[in-house]
């Protein structure tokens, strides 16, 4: 080769020399290259093929991702189900970096994009929607449900008819009584519409929103999990017909929105009366009726309404009844608790009246018991689902726009670096050296950012009233068979809520004093 090169001209040889030269750094700077581009996913535990990582999820994932993965992995851990990938936030400083830093906090805010549940949602609503449709729509309610009085009177006053029932009912049937309570104040809110217990169409509207939020039967997920197979035709139904429950999420989705069409219709039969609108849905028909004498093409559509109604239902029932019943569970655990809640009251209205929301500023002990109640239980375990709006690289990691991000606040929740024995249910760490409340920066139940929970206030003024009115009636109990089963019933559900266990808790009326 070298001989056969000699007998070339000088400057041929030159030009061959050259050209093999760029030829191998071409090459070397292409491997590289690939090398780079090849997306790096966040650490997380092997995936097998197909099935991914399903048989690492050992439950509650929850659970697993916050000791067990973080040691392993460390804050930002990924994970495959089907052929779906998801990332958590695993720790306060990456979620705080994520959902609220100028540079991430808008990339962040997006939601899943499943075919699956595109197909019931359109994208439509504010939990599922995006960009500019979902930032209208939240403002819009945001402001309605502050007229309302959110956090003023106006929610005082649908609290304090669900409450003084309860403080008369609630040794009877309690099960059933705080969620029909609970479910009953937002329907106030939304359609003006208070429900009776023998209300079918109400009871099966409750029902299925909270099958929807706390179920974990898996094959509710395959179809988000598995997009390929969703997309085979008659493929879904052939699951079905084998006994995997693949649309029980789309039934209890169908089920919501027949109920919220209903109401709509009975609204819009009224509207040329209404001057003053006397619930949500009434303000979007006039906002609808505005828009249409001026343009089109504005998004105040029925399938709109639709969406957010159910989304506003579902978000705003399970989530506060399920944390009244942790509540009533660590109270009935931890009897000297609810015996100071009943103090607090009893100095704040001389059980002359049912507590309002004001008191609060004199009851430190039960504002610090509610703080640990959602700490110690993280009701929305891993938040609402975000998804980034573009592929993007994050703390050397390559997240892509179709992962689903999961934010672990139960981990922020119980992580030693931020609490002091997170393990212990411990009220008065929320009371400072003064003896006063003391909330605390790592307590994030309702998230954080741009998404954060819309129903805060009208969440945070519900457990104050709805247990405080609770404690100044009755004196809670575990039934005394339950107790073998308290490690299950502390474990709780593993869906997108996390709910107690089955338990049950005995009510005993306090004595007068
Ligand atoms: C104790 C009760 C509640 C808890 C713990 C809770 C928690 C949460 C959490 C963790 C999120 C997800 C935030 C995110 O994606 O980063 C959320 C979103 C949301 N919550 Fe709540 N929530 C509660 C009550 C309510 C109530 C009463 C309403 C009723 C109006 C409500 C309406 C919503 C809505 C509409 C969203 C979606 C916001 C968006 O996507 O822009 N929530 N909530």
């Amino acid at each position: 080769m070298d001989s056969l090169l000699l007998l070339l001209p000088a400057q041929r040889q030159r030009h061959l020399v050259a050209a093999a030269a760029l030829a191998a750094a071409s090459a070397a700077a292409y491997l590289l290259l690939r090398r780079r581009q090849r997306p790096r996913p966040p650490p997380g535990p092997r995936p097998w093929p197909l099935f991914g990582n399903l048989f690492n999820l050992e439950r509650p994932t929850f659970l697993v991702a916050h000791s067990k993965w973080r040691r392993q992995y460390g804050d930002l851990v990924s994970f495959t189900f089907g052929s779906r990938r998801f990332v958590i936030l695993n720790s306060y400083a990456v979620i705080k970096e994520a959902l609220t830093s100028p540079e991430w906090a808008e990339v962040f805010s997006g939601r899943i994009n499943s075919p699956f549940i595109l197909s019931m949602t359109h994208g439509k609503g504010i939990v599922s929607a995006e960009g500019e449709l979902w930032r209208e729509h939240r403002r819009f309610a945001l402001k309605v449900l502050r007229d309302f009085g959110f956090a003023r009177s106006g929610t005082e006053e649908a609290i304090h008819a669900e409450l003084a029932e309860l403080q008369q009912t609630l040794d009877a049937e309690p099960a059933e009584l705080v969620p029909r309570a609970i479910a009953n104040v937002i329907s106030v809110l939304l359609f003006n519409y208070r429900a009776g217990t023998q209300d079918e169409g109400f009871t099966d509207f409750m029902l299925a929103s909270q099958e929807n939020l706390q179920g974990n039967n898996i094959g509710r997920f395959i179809p988000t999990a598995f997009p390929g197979l969703y997309s085979i035709p008659g493929f879904m139904r052939l699951l079905q017909l084998i006994g995997v429950d693949v649309f029980v999420f789309k039934r209890n989705i169908e089920v919501t929105h027949r109920f919220c069409r209903d109401q709509i219709d009975r609204h819009r039969r009224n509207l040329a009366e209404v001057s003053e609108p006397a619930d949500f849905l009434d303000a979007f028909l006039l906002e609808q009726q505005r828009l249409n004498s001026k343009r089109s093409d504005h998004s105040f559509d029925d399938f709109q309404l639709v969406r957010t109604l159910t989304e506003l239902f579902i978000a705003g029932t399970d989530t506060t009844s399920n944390t009244i019943r942790w509540a009533l569970l660590y109270a009935a655990l931890h009897p000297e608790c609810q015996d100071r809640i009943a103090a607090e009251v009893e100095a704040a209205t001389g059980n002359s009246r049912l507590p309002v929301y004001r008191d609060k500023k004199a009851m430190h002990f039960t504002m610090a018991f509610i703080d640990e109640v959602q700490r110690y239980s993280t009701l929305a375990p891993f938040s609402v689902g975000h998804r980034c709006t573009r592929d993007i690289r994050f703390k050397g990691y390559d997240i892509s726009s179709n992962d689903l991000i999961m934010v672990n606040l139960y981990g922020v929740h119980h992580d030693p670096e931020l609490w002091d024995q997170p393990e212990q249910f411990r009220p008065e760490r929320f009371i400072n050296s003064s003896g006063e409340y003391e909330t605390s920066e790592f307590l994030v139940p309702f998230s954080i950012g741009k998404r954060a929970c819309l129903g805060e206030s009208l969440a945070r003024q519900e457990l104050f009233l709805f247990l405080s009115g609770i404690f100044q009636a009755y004196r809670v109990e575990l039934h005394k068979d339950c107790y073998k089963d308290l490690k299950d019933i502390e474990v709780g559900s593993a869906g997108l809520v996390h709910a107690p266990g089955k338990h049950q808790i005995i009510f005993h009326r306090r004595a007068a004093k």
